[in-house]
């Protein structure tokens, strides 16, 4: 039997997009959330981002049969324990956390009798909280499942199936893998992002509005990027910790390098990295995963 009752832990924007994205493609689901936050439940329920928003958790999974927390990484257990005791029998586990093993082993040692599978829609924005959400946010972009050794396949199918129904491409990762490829993917970009646009409005002899009004192009393009939610972030940072600081490590080498090429006017270093780099995204472009997609949500759009 497929997915009938889905439980959201989390009303921003990840959990919101579920419950949106849910009553566009699968409305004959029930939908039902809870956030911590009093603010954002009343937003919630404003915005109908899930057919009832309860004011605790237990009561919010006592009939799912799957719950999904779309909550910061850093809260993960905690989401966890405030629903160990209320969870159906059966119920499966998820969540949609931006790194995994961390999170699954979270989860796992939270709710060590609950078939748990961890989850990834690599799909989102700079936007947080209950007004950011929209339901087209998971078409045509990956979601990563890491089910653990030994998860049952049907549940895993299920799972898969409940996130092809909304709109993503499915694929299943090793969550340590998954933690190594996000890393180069999202994780790094985001940490460049936050360190080129803090740098520049550090510079002394630069003022902080020629650094807003000059803004064109690529900076603009990192100030996005950088304004993405700084809990969520910090979480991502600590949770994903070894394999951003290997990824690191490389980015750092191949950096110094181009700093040589640089002060040793080697041109032909600087064109052919260059060259390598365009190529990369003329095939993002025709995979079809190019920003033309409609910027649904984005605010400077
Ligand atoms: N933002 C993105 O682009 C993106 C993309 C993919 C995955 N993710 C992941 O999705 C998760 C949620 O991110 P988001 O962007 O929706 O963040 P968000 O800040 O918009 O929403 C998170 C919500 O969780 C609530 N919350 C915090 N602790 C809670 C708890 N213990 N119980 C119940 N609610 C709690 C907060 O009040 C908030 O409303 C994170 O784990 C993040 O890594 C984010
Ligand atoms: O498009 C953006 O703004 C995002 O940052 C989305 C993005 C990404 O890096 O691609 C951010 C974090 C996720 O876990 C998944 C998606």
């Amino acid at each position: 039997m497929s997915i009938e009752r889905v439980a959201i832990i989390g009303l921003g924007l990840l959990g919101g997009s579920i419950g949106l994205a849910i009553a566009k493609h699968a409305p004959g689901i029930v939908t039902t959330g809870y956030d911590a936050d009093p603010a954002t439940r009343e937003a919630a329920r404003k915005r109908k981002l899930a057919g009832t928003v309860f004011d605790n958790a237990a009561e919010a999974v006592g009939n799912a049969d799957l719950v999904i927390l779309c909550v910061p990484v850093g809260a993960m257990g905690f989401a966890a324990e405030a629903i160990r005791d209320a969870l159906p029998e059966g119920a499966i586990i998820s969540d949609v956390g931006s790194s995994k093993q961390s999170v699954s082993d979270t989860l796992r040692a939270a709710l060590p009798d609950q078939c748990v599978i961890p989850a990834h829609p690599v799909a989102g924005t700079e936007q947080s909280g209950p007004e950011a959400g929209f339901p087209e946010l998971f078409e045509h972009r990956w979601c990563i499942l890491t089910p653990p050794a030994g998860a049952p396949e049907d549940a895993v199918e299920k799972l898969g199936a409940f996130w092809t129904n909304l709109g993503s491409n499915v694929e299943l990762m090793d969550a340590e893998h998954h933690d190594l490829v996000l890393a180069v993917t999202s994780h790094i970009p985001h940490l460049i992002a936050y360190t080129i646009v803090g740098t520049a409005s550090d510079l002394e002899d630069v003022t902080r509005s020629e650094v807003i009004k000059y803004s064109a192009g690529g900076f603009r393009d990192f100030t996005r990027i950088a304004a993405s939610d700084p809990t969520m972030w910090r979480d991502v940072f600590l949770s994903n910790k070894d394999a951003v600081l290997e990824m690191l490590g490389r980015f750092t080498e191949d950096l110094t390098a181009l700093q040589r090429a640089i002060r040793r006017g080697d041109g032909d270093a600087l064109h052919d990295l260059f060259t390598k780099t365009r190529a990369i995204r003329r095939s993002i472009i025709e995979q079809g995963q190019d920003d033309a997609r409609p910027d649904f949500g984005r605010s400077d759009h």
